[in-house]
């Protein structure tokens, strides 16, 4: 994505505010907990492998869940969730650092910090086990190289999960050596979801790598088409927080990790 290319008012208002966040203070150093392992175990016990998503809004969502926040990650893992992701970005995602610590805490399976990192001092924020890095984004002027935030992130002890939209921007992922990449299915530049986006991408992505689509995915159907297009994991926020309707976390967190196994509940 360089400063030429058209993207959603939204998604530039993100990248904006993401140029003018300083770094943290202190170089974080981390023991990471396994993504790979959780995933692991949470197949082993028949569990579809998914990354519940802490996310009080978005400029996609229909309002604002208000709620404690570690009683909602408390309640995803309660669901079955092999991991969480925490959004850290304030302005336009309602999160925070504060947040995420507070979350890590209270759980003891792997956090991913969902933010929008640019440069390396905006990784001494805060401890998490995985850190992101999209590749879309560290494309635009004036953000650093994907290969040298990939080997700072990983020199603080951060697992690192690339996200992806597209087969070359996977190519890019795998030069730059990343070990864990996302397919996004929503594009940033529309901020449109489209399923059939990882279907088309995962076939790029070798069997070494550990392999999660995000974004979009709202029933058992879904998972199980996620799944059968390769996925190794799954990221799901809106479909679990229900920002309108504010239902059960845990129930809908566990309509998705059982989705594999559950043959009773209707794909509503
Ligand atoms: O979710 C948004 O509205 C959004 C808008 C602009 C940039 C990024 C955005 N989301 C980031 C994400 O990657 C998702 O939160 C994550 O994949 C979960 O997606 P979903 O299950 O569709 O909430």
């Amino acid at each position: 994505m360089d400063d030429s290319e058209e993207i959603a008012p939204a998604v530039r208002s993100i990248l904006d505010a993401a140029r003018e966040r300083g770094g943290g203070g202190d170089r974080v150093s981390v023991s990471p907990r396994s993504l790979p392992a959780a995933f692991e175990a949470a197949a082993a016990d028949g569990r579809t492998p998914l990354v519940a998503e802490v996310k009080p809004t978005s400029p996609t969502a229909d309002g604002e869940r208000t709620d404690d926040p570690v009683e909602l990650a408390e309640a995803m893992v309660e669901g079955g969730a092999a991991a969480l992701s925490v959004l850290t970005e304030p302005e336009h995602f309602g999160g925070s650092a504060e947040t995420l610590e507070a979350v890590r805490d209270a759980v003891d399976v792997p956090v991913l910090r969902k933010d929008f990192v640019l440069h390396e001092g905006q990784l001494d924020v805060v401890e998490a086990d995985v850190i992101l890095l999209i590749v879309r984004f560290l494309e635009a002027e004036g953000t650093d190289d994907l290969e040298d935030l990939l080997a700072a992130a990983r020199d603080r002890g951060f697992q690192v999960l690339v996200e992806t939209h597209t087969a070359a921007e996977v190519e890019t992922a795998l030069s730059a050596g990343a070990e864990i990449i996302g397919v996004n299915n929503r594009d940033l530049a529309e901020l449109d979801v489209d399923l059939g986006t990882f279907e088309t991408v995962a076939p790029e992505v070798p069997e070494s790598v550990t392999l999660i689509a995000e974004s979009g995915i709202q029933t058992p159907d879904d998972v199980a088409r996620m799944r059968e297009a390769g996925a190794d994991a799954l990221l799901v926020g809106s479909a679990i927080m229900d920002h309108g309707a504010e239902t059960d976390v845990t129930a809908n967190t566990r309509r998705l990790t059982n989705a594999e196994t559950d043959t009773t509940t209707p794909d509503t």
